[in-house]
């Protein structure tokens, strides 16, 4: 019997000892030929709704159950308890490891990857090969550094904290890196018991969600400074600061945790038939669908698009995941708004420096802080995220409809465009700008239109977008393979990612802005022409303008 296989033997030993319920229709098989590594198959029929296993809360490993935490007659767990969910999992994961066979979860730490080899993730991508992915956005998002800040903020000083001096020999940088990427690929957020409601018990699933709710925090410390969307916990000190902000575990609500077997499922967005339900004491697995005997049982990780699901678990799906979206950089929008400037007012020598004046005003506007409470008050943003079939974030909609109706207000009025700039025009510039930003939301909020130029911008600003991609991706000269293997070199799996990334550009291109209403059929966004909204936005001042020319005339 090969290692693997051995290994696989002891773990559903362990799972029949420790678990309240295993179905007899499921099987942990060997996938290695599909480049799956381990997955659960149903080798039975399973009907809708069916539990494939259940198991107690103390199964799992985290702050509350990990030996660490018993260490030092209790004083760990305040200490623990004080730390963000990466860094206290990575310690008790960590500590449990150490322990080896005399840890509880022995024979499922055996089967977890722990080699920088089993790991496929952007993490251990080479410099050269993550070049293959220019100009995506992902790779602004490995984190590599953050990784780097983690490892020094806690060791040594929290081994020795926690009485664990021994871990600071065991936990070399490399370990760290590779169990900080364990957990990316394997770990769960549970909430915790308490805060399951009877009501909410029967669709509680820790999947979808709580995956997305990892993604947002490993995101946050895979930024650097001022590069991520207007998040309060983000940004304002060096890197270290950072992870003070990250919230400590007291004030969460759930804990990351590694859930054994939840965590052999491989997932997939389209074929998804098993989430993780929870109650407070249990965990279990359900069947979401009806899964036929043979066929795989897969889990999600959540609305990820290929990019995403390579960074976090080194795969990917092909032809593209069914949550497709690619980040268009915010200096796209405003490097096009300086050229259409420029375009619009060749005499006048600061005009690409309107945007900026612009773009401050926009990241200052006392109204949108107040009115868009969901979106922490800013539409400006690092980068916007555009949907497959044209679905796009407000934010971008509302950005591009005030930059837009700005310059067509401007272009109305040349002069009083040139005066406006002045240093001395400074409030009556702003008044009006503000003024646009009301208006445009307004519009948007209450009969979601948008313009032609606003229309004709968004063209333009996704074929600028497109024309970094490499020529063979634009023109599609790419082939896509049948299916995915740890063969595919990376390469190949760079050319997917970016192919799907210019589908979600191109998309825009045919038209299929503005998408269709699911519930109403009907377009999401209406298309007026320019002169209805500017004459809205300009009312004032054309009365200012009547008032003064009636004037000179009675002069
Ligand atoms: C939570 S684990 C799932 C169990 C894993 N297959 C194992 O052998 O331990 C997540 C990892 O499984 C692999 N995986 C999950 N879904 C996959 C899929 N659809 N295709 C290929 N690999 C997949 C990836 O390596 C991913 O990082």
């Amino acid at each position: 019997m090969s290692e693997f296989a051995k290994r696989t033997n002891e773990f559903v030993d362990w799972v029949h000892t420790n678990f309240q319920l295993i179905s007899s229709k499921v099987k942990v098989l060997d996938l290695r030929s599909r480049s799956q590594g381990r997955g659960l198959t149903a080798v039975n029929d399973i009907a809708e709704g069916e539990t494939l296993f259940e198991f107690t809360r103390d199964k799992v490993i985290n702050v509350d159950s990990a030996a660490l935490t018993q260490l030092n007659n209790g004083e760990n767990e305040s200490i623990l308890i004080g730390l963000g969910q990466w860094e206290a999992l990575i310690l008790c994961l960590a500590y449990e490891l150490m322990l080896g066979e005399k840890s509880k979860w022995y024979p499922y730490l055996k089967i977890l990857p722990q080699e920088e080899s089993q790991f496929t993730t952007l993490m251990f991508w080479k410099d050269e090969e993550l070049e293959y992915l220019s100009p995506s956005c992902v790779l602004d998002r490995i984190g590599e550094d953050a990784v780097e800040q983690l490892y020094h903020k806690l060791v040594p000083q929290y081994c020795t904290k926690l009485h664990v001096p021994e871990m600071i020999k065991f936990l070399t940088f490399k370990k760290f890196r590779v169990i900080g990427s364990l957990i990316m690929s394997y770990s769960f957020d549970v909430d915790h018991a308490e805060v399951i409601t009877e009501e909410e018990y029967e669709n509680n699933s820790s999947n979808q969600d709580d995956k997305i709710e990892a993604a947002e925090v490993e995101y946050r410390l895979g930024e650097t400074k001022g590069e991520e969307s207007g998040s309060d916990e983000q940004g304002e000190g060096n890197g270290s600061e950072e992870y003070d902000l990250t919230e400590c575990i007291r004030n969460d609500t759930y804990l990351k945790s590694m859930v054994p077997l939840a965590d052999t499922l491989n997932a997939n967005t389209r074929l998804v038939n098993a989430t993780l339900h929870y109650d407070h004491e249990k965990l279990a697995m359900k069947a979401i669908k009806n899964i036929k005997k043979g066929e795989q049982i897969y889990n999600t990780y959540g609305e990820l698009p290929n990019s995403e699901i390579l960074r976090k678990y080194g795969y990917i799906e092909l032809p593209s995941s069914a949550a497709e979206f690619v980040d268009l950089p915010l200096d796209l929008i405003i490097d096009h708004y300086k050229i259409a400037f420029s375009k619009a007012f060749p005499n006048i020598k600061n005009a690409p420096a309107v945007v900026d004046r612009i773009l401050d005003i926009i990241k200052n506007s006392d109204y949108l802080e107040e009115t868009l409470v969901d979106s922490d008050g800013g539409i400006v943003i690092d980068k916007y995220e555009i949907y497959a079939k044209g679905e796009l974030l407000p934010e971008f909609v509302l950005m591009l409809l005030i930059f837009s109706t700005l310059l067509g207000s401007f272009k109305s009025d040349f002069k009083w465009f040139r005066r406006l700039v002045k240093h001395s025009k400074k409030r009556e510039f702003d008044i009006f700008v503000n003024r646009t930003i009301v208006k445009c939301y307004q519009l948007l909020e209450e009969r979601s239109i948008v313009t032609n130029s606003f229309m004709e911008d968004l063209k333009n600003i996704i074929i600028g977008a497109i024309n970094r991609y490499p020529q063979n991706i634009r023109k599609g000269e790419f082939h896509f393979p049948e299916s995915f293997t740890l063969k595919l070199s990376k390469r190949d799996i760079a050319n997917i990612i970016l192919s799907d990334e210019v589908t979600c550009l191109k998309d825009i291109l045919n038209g299929s802005f503005p998408p269709v209403s699911d519930t109403t059929g009907k377009p999401k966004y209406t298309i007026i022409e320019d002169e209805k909204l500017l004459k809205n936005v300009l009312k004032r001042k054309l009365q200012e303008d009547e008032r003064r020319s009636h004037k000179r005339r009675r002069a």
